[in-house]
């Protein structure tokens, strides 16, 4: 694991105005803060100090303040590129604290929203993001209100491992999880041939084995993704889907080698092994909504594997009533 710290410090002098716009929030004041962009102060340390921890210069380089296209710009560009440019390197950024040095306006009453507009900006549970204030005690050009300052500090962790685009790549299983509408149900289809290569290669204990293992790089990259961000169930991920489906299908699998056929002549049963896994994937009864519950990456893994169990087992019962009852 590769913890990185950064901090950046920024100074906005005041000019007429009715508000200061401080991580992303307008608020009033008897004056405005003068600058190429919003003039947000904070949002522009905070930036600067995640470009620190990555080494990666600062928010003039990325952001000339001779551009043109700059000007009057939303500030929450410049951290989303901050954000953007760790992601790309391998880092998230997993806590970030800003400190205001002004004598006015009063920061503690819009403490919280601001943290929220952070978070927001930065996809970051707000719990991981202070924000607070301190006057100058009225020394100084912060105590004569001629300007506010503002310092930030920011972690960086990269976890190792596959960096965020190619974990995004997997756990939505090549981008089927980024289908709308109904992601679990376009994952739950895209398993299937996947499962009759596995089945073709190796046989129904293959495709078991290949299920429980997609099961453990689904829990690891999961828990890497989900950590520290406020989505612990994020829609576009569906390999815990491709996982669940594999379960599901294992007895048509294990039925059609039993008798020598190509599990697709038992077609019947890969339809009610989908529809039964959808079924129990929607309605989340028991251990399903359970683990579910959890709200954690295993969470998240298991109760497909739950709803694959439990179509599994119906699909057996099925199978049975209509081979062994109805004589079909
Ligand atoms: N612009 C500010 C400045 C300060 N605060 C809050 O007031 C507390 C006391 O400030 P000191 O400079 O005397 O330490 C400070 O801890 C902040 O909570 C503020 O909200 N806005
Ligand atoms: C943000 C930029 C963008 O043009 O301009 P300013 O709003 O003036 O902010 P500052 O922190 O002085 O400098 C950085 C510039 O890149």
């Amino acid at each position: 694991m590769d913890i990185r710290v950064g901090n950046g410090f920024d100074v906005h002098r005041f000019e007429e105005g009715d508000h200061v716009v401080l991580c992303g929030v307008p608020v009033p004041h008897d004056k405005r803060l003068a600058g190429h962009s919003d003039a947000d102060v904070s949002m522009h340390a905070l930036t600067d100090a995640i470009y620190g921890a990555l080494s990666a210069g600062d928010i003039g380089q990325h952001f000339p303040p001779s551009d043109p296209q700059w000007k009057g710009a939303n500030s929450r560009i410049f951290l989303q590129h901050a954000v953007a440019l760790a992601a790309e390197r391998g880092f998230r950024v997993t806590q970030a604290d800003v400190t205001l040095i002004c004598e006015r306006p009063k920061i503690g009453p819009h403490a919280p929203a601001m943290r929220e507009a952070l978070a927001g900006i930065m996809g970051l549970d707000p719990a991981r993001i202070s924000v607070k204030a301190t006057t100058s005690e009225r020394l100084g050009f912060t105590g004569r209100e001629e300007g506010i300052a503002a310092m930030a500090t920011a972690t960086l962790v990269a976890e190792g491992g596959l960096p965020p685009p190619h974990r995004r790549r997997v756990l939505s299983f090549f981008g089927v999880g980024f289908l709308r509408p109904a992601p679990g149900t376009w994952g739950s289809l895209a398993a299937l041939p996947f499962a009759w290569i596995l089945n073709a290669l190796g046989g129904p204990l293959f495709l078991a084995i290949c299920a429980i293992v997609l099961f453990w790089i689904g829990y690891r990259l999961t828990r890497a993704e989900i950590e520290g961000s406020d989505d612990h169930d994020p829609s576009w991920i569906v390999l815990d889907e491709v996982v669940g489906q594999w379960i599901a299908v294992l007895p048509v699998a294990i039925g059609a080698a039993h008798v020598g056929l190509d599990p697709l002549r038992l077609w019947p049963g890969i339809v009610a092994a989908f529809l039964l896994f959808r079924l129990f994937d929607v309605w989340k009864p028991w251990h399903v909504g359970r683990a579910d519950g959890r709200g954690d990456a295993f969470g998240l893994m298991a109760d497909d594997v739950w709803a694959g169990v439990f179509a599994a087992v119906i699909g057996i019962l099925l199978a049975g009533v209509s081979h062994g009852v109805m004589a079909l």
